[in-house]
């Protein structure tokens, strides 16, 4: 039996991303918590002819706790998302709060659940869990993740785009770093297959997947950010995770994380002298099992990946300093 618990469930990436995962064969009990309209989307979604069972909790009469108790994973977009002329940054003095008051909750009631951060800006918010769950003595780096599936479905989208492909599934690109801007590094030297772009379309390109985010924002002028390719993006992580841990073998995600507590993770922070960044990562039954290396790379990636690393550094610090107040 696995029960996935999807806190912010009724927001523009809660809704379909419950959606999605009340069509999954390998979510047996889904609990979705939000500030509100989580029960009337649970009712809405029980009429699917899935196996799959809804509940939907609000705040009053222990909700948190109740959409939580026996959950395996936790997936969490709750909090607010971008306007126009906002960075992901700016959106910290809000969702720090709520990705630690509602981390509090899982370190209570599900210590041992994954736990997937949508929440932006992510690459403070996943130290803000991380300090959260050591708090109370339950922090397993092979369970807690910062989602960055949409740096990568993204790579794989526009590469396709510029080169004039129909599948764009069919280009793996590693992208690691973190999930803002100049953090986020697409590696198109090590693209499989092998693409052959010009300097100005791998310019071009990697500025689109850095910059992705900031295109939706502007197109929906004021309406939000990134909804439904970001759904996709976290049901497939979680689709991923949850293969894993039914036995499936050879599953590769990349995801942001606290390296130093993954076999591999040790030596990749210590090169790049910071422990949060994403990287492509092996998964089994029991969560990350191997940080893969992050290989050889083109002097224009070696020069992007100092800024990315210099930039995350100081997100990491923000996030950790939050945890210590
Ligand atoms: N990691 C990634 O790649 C991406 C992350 N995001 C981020 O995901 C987050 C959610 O985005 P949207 O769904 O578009 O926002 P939204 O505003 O539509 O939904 C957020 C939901 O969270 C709920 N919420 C707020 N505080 C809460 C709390 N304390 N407990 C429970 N629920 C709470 C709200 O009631 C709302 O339903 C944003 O921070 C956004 O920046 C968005 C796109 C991509
Ligand atoms: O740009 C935003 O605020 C939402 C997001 O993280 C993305 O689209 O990658």
């Amino acid at each position: 039996m696995t029960k996935v618990a999807l806190l912010g469930a009724a927001g523009q990436i809660g809704t379909p991303l419950s959606l999605l995962l009340k069509t999954s064969p390998l979510v047996d009990e889904l609990s979705l918590y939000d500030l509100v309209h989580a029960p009337g989307i649970a009712i809405d979604l029980n009429h699917i002819d899935t196996p799959a069972k809804v509940s939907g909790f609000l705040p009053e009469n222990d909700g948190l706790k109740k959409a939580l108790n026996g959950a395996d994973l936790v997936v969490i977009p709750a909090g607010i998302a971008r306007k126009p002329g906002m960075t992901r940054d700016d959106l910290f003095k809000t969702n720090a709060g709520v990705i630690r008051d509602l981390v509090t909750g899982v370190a209570t009631v599900c210590p041992n659940a994954f736990v997937l951060i949508i929440t932006n800006p992510v690459n403070s918010t996943l130290p803000i869990a991380v300090e959260t769950l050591k708090k109370y003595y339950v922090f397993n780096p092979a369970k807690v993740f910062g989602v960055t599936t949409l740096d990568v479905i993204r790579a794989s989208t526009f590469v396709a785009q510029a080169l004039g492909e129909p599948q764009p599934q069919k280009f793996k690109v590693p992208v690691v770093g973190g999930h803002s801007g100049a953090t986020i590094l697409p590696l198109f030297s090590q693209s499989e297959p092998a693409v052959a772009l010009s300097e100005d379309q791998r310019d071009a390109i990697t500025y689109r997947v850095q910059f992705g985010g900031d295109e939706i924002v502007k197109a929906k002028a004021g309406a939000g950010s990134a909804t439904t390719c970001m759904a996709y993006a976290g049901f497939r992580f979680v689709t991923s995770i949850l293969k894993a841990v039914s036995g499936q073998s050879g599953i590769i995600e990349e995801t942001y994380l606290y390296l130093p507590g993954i076999p591999g993770g040790k030596e990749i922070a210590a090169e790049l002298g910071v422990d949060y960044f994403a990287v492509r990562v092996e998964f089994g039954a029991e969560g990350a099992t191997k940080a893969c290396p992050i290989e050889v790379l083109s002097a224009y990636e070696k020069e992007k990946l100092a800024i990315a690393v210099e930039e995350l550094k100081g997100n990491v610090k923000k996030g950790i300093e939050f945890s210590a107040l």
